[in-house]
């Protein structure tokens, strides 16, 4: 890269995976990657390699999230190097099988993107997730897909958190990018969230291929959520929760929260407010699968990134 030009070059994409089902009740991308195994016309590009992978077949069997552990929690560098004598959990098993076939984790070898398809219980519509500010060419992508998108719209949760960061399945990659459309519940599949997940893979697709073929893309910003705070519902001494989200504040996804707005209800009418210092923006509102992680919503503050132009080294 010339220090006169701001644009930066990067490693063309050949290798893609699409990860469907490393949560098994999450229906859109379990039934998107068993189409696509079965017929990957939609997804083949010219000079892209793309394939689609179960990530969690024995999840996606029973329909739950996961069998004994988290996968999207499980790609840990302890996880991945512990000695696999039978003992390990499976999600760890299949992690390490994982980072055997996509990875390694960190490696020259390692996979150029992986998408990861997920649903939330949560009104969020189509998100996608970062886990770095500064990885431009993810930048890029996500503003190509929102101008194919336009008027619809694909909101960016960025997750580079020290504490509240999580070693998820697609950072094997060199490029993760997390797909996250809602609602939907557990289990169910509808149709509307089904195609906008599908049309933004599209999208996405799409860009790869451009890149491919050497087209630079200009410097651009990029409006992003990032996770600042995890918050909990109020619970009693057992653990047991005392309140619930705030009817305000259902549904409410990306809309400001201010300190002195209504953030849960007691199972007695009273409500709990919010207290802390300036507007955050609580996403994953009541997602189902976080009751476990003790988690009601996850708080983020808005910024604007700005993306170096990218072009194909
Ligand atoms: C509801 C859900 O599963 N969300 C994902 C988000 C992500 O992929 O980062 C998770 O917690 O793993
Ligand atoms: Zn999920």
């Amino acid at each position: 890269m010339s220090s006169f030009s701001s644009c930066q070059s990067v490693r063309e994409a050949r290798r893609v995976a699409i990860f469907g089902g490393t949560h098994g009740n999450e229906l859109s991308g379990v039934t998107l990657v068993h189409l696509w195994m079965k017929n990957g016309t939609e997804i083949q590009r010219r000079g892209v390699e793309t394939r689609p992978f179960i990530t969690n077949p024995r999840a996606v069997e029973k329909c739950s999230r996961y069998v004994d552990t988290d996968l999207n929690r499980a790609f840990t560098p302890e996880n991945l190097s512990a000695p696999a004598d039978g003992q390990l959990p499976y999600e760890v098993l299949r992690a390490q099988e994982i980072n055997r076939m996509f990875g390694p984790k960190g490696s020259p070898d390692a996979y150029d993107v992986i998408f990861d398809l997920h649903n939330t219980t949560s009104n969020m519509g189509c998100t996608l997730i970062l886990e770095s500010s500064k990885d431009h060419f993810n930048l890029q992508m996500i503003n190509y897909i929102q101008k194919a998108l336009a008027p619809a719209s694909c909101l960016v949760l960025l997750n580079e958190h020290p504490l509240l960061k999580y070693s998820t399945a697609r950072s094997v990659a060199k490029h993760p990018v997390g797909l996250e459309v809602g609602p939907q519940p557990q289990g169910v599949l509808r149709s509307n969230i089904f195609e906008s997940m599908r049309e933004i893979l599209k999208h996405a697709l799409d860009f790869i291929e451009l890149f491919n073929e050497g087209v630079e893309f200009p410097p651009c910003s990029v409006p992003v959520f990032r996770v600042s705070e995890r918050v909990d519902y109020p619970r009693d001494a057992n653990g047991n929760i005392m309140a619930m989200v705030h009817p305000n504040l259902q549904d409410c996804d990306w809309e400001p929260l201010n300190p002195g707005d209504p953030m849960f209800q007691t199972f007695d009418g009273k409500t709990i407010r919010y207290q802390g210092s300036g507007t955050i923006y609580p996403t994953f509102i009541n997602e189902a699968a976080y009751y476990e992680k003790q988690q009601a919503f996850v708080a983020t503050r808005r910024e604007t990134l700005s993306a170096n132009a990218v072009r194909k080294a």
